[in-house]
């Protein structure tokens, strides 16, 4: 179902004391906020369980940065669906681009992380992309066609409207370099045309849209009142209470 979302990816950062400082402070903001989105964060895997204690009424979703394509066994470091499931996280980011970066993450692996979680039913943050050569070259939607139609459309209609899809430019993560409002539309209208034309217009106007890649305080608001952008999500400002809760803010009008 489309909602308006602000997620927050914690990525490798934080001891345990800061991120339950940062859990913290984000359980009394939104205690004492109406806020106009649906708050996530995707801490380091190690601090899930103690993110579920503390948001143990709902108050923030609480997802993994990754998670495994297989159900169990000889898979070290990785973690199962059923493990989420488990302690009741509400989902996980799929093929963020570090991961395709660092870890040789491709679509087909994006494609059965995101199957094995809808399974399960938990929800799958699906990350997708270009690389600054590609934007140059003009390539941007040839890619994102791609890794879309790769990720995702081997799923049912009412599988995909269970999907977050997260458009994060490669060239704007962490580089301080914010796609423009304008470009960020023109993408997201773009992902949603792709699942219109392939499972209709009603279903297209279901799934959430998040743009990601240094997104702050002071350009939130302008991205998320562009029509095809349904929020955001958020690296490095999402590490500091008074950042993250001045983007939530970007939907209060
Ligand atoms: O990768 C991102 C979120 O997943 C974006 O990171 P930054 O907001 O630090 O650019």
């Amino acid at each position: 179902m489309r909602k308006n979302i602000v997620a927050g990816n914690w990525k490798m950062n934080k001891t345990y004391a800061e991120a339950q400082e940062l859990m913290a402070q984000l359980l009394e903001y939104k205690k004492n906020n109406t806020t106009n989105c649906e708050v996530y964060i995707a801490p380091p895997a190690l601090y899930l369980t103690t993110a579920k204690e503390v948001f143990k009424n709902g108050e923030v979703g609480v997802f993994s940065q990754d998670v495994s394509e297989y159900a169990s066994g000889a898979y070290t470091g990785e973690i199962s669906v059923d493990m989420l499931a488990s302690i009741a996280a509400d989902g996980s980011l799929v093929s963020h681009s570090e991961r395709r970066t660092f870890h040789g993450e491709t679509d087909s692996h994006a494609n059965r992380k995101v199957k094995a979680l809808l399974d399960k039913g938990l929800t799958p943050i699906y990350c997708n992309g270009e690389k600054l050569e590609e934007r140059k070259a003009g390539r941007h939607f040839e890619v994102v066609k791609n890794q879309t139609e790769t990720a995702l459309f081997t799923l049912s209609a009412e599988e995909i409207k269970k999907v977050v899809i997260a458009y994060e430019p490669v060239w704007a993560i962490g580089t301080g370099e914010t796609a423009t409002a304008e470009q960020a539309q023109e993408v997201h209208a773009y992902i949603r045309s792709l699942i219109a034309d392939k499972y209709g217009k009603e279903v297209a106007d279901e799934v959430s849209i998040l743009y990601g890649g240094s997104v702050k305080p002071d350009n939130a608001k302008e991205i998320f009142s562009q029509p095809d952008v349904d929020g955001g999500l958020i690296g490095g400002a999402a590490l500091k209470i008074e950042d993250f809760s001045k983007i939530i803010e970007g939907f209060n009008s």
